[in-house]
């Protein structure tokens, strides 16, 4: 992709320095920008159905327009990350160990079943797995059901 999570948030301190709206990002207002963002890349999906992987059918200016909902989306994220102090790159590295954990291969291979649903497929003989282990510390209820 060439550009890394760091030069981004240069950018997006820049953009925002330059204009005098340090004031206005503040981590609401980011939210908020946010989630409108996503609105507007719902958009793009709505009512075309399930597409097919790749856009195969989509015209250029689609999907150029689809690139730029997304990079919005992405641009607030991480200027959010940015004024709320978090290291988004540690942070996202951290949470994909902890996904890679919570979903071990060998429980979760060709399942897009959600974690709760793992553990009551599995028998006894699961209890000692990582999946358990995770469930017990995320707090979800683990009777058996
Ligand atoms: N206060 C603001 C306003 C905009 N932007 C930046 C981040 C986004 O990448 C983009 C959002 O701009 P718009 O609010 O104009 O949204 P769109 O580009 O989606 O345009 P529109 O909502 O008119 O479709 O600009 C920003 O950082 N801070």
């Amino acid at each position: 992709m060439g550009v890394t999570l760091e030069e981004l948030k240069k950018k997006m301190a820049d953009f925002a320095k330059e204009r005098d709206w340090d004031q206005f990002h503040s981590p609401r207002n980011l939210l908020l920008a946010l989630v409108g963002e996503v609105g507007e890349l719902s958009e793009v999906f709505q009512w075309k159905g399930e597409v097919p992987r790749g856009l195969p059918d989509w015209e250029e200016e689609e999907k150029q327009h689809l690139g730029e909902e997304l990079s919005d989306v992405l641009l607030y994220l991480i200027r959010l990350s940015d004024v709320c102090g978090i290291d988004l790159g540690k942070a996202v590295l951290r949470k994909l160990e902890l996904n890679a954990l919570k979903y071990p291969v060998n429980l979760c291979r060709g399942s897009s079943k959600k974690l709760k649903h793992i553990h009551n497929s599995t028998t006894a003989t699961a209890t000692s797995t990582s999946c358990i282990t995770n469930e017990s510390e995320n707090g979800v209820a683990n009777n058996g059901v």
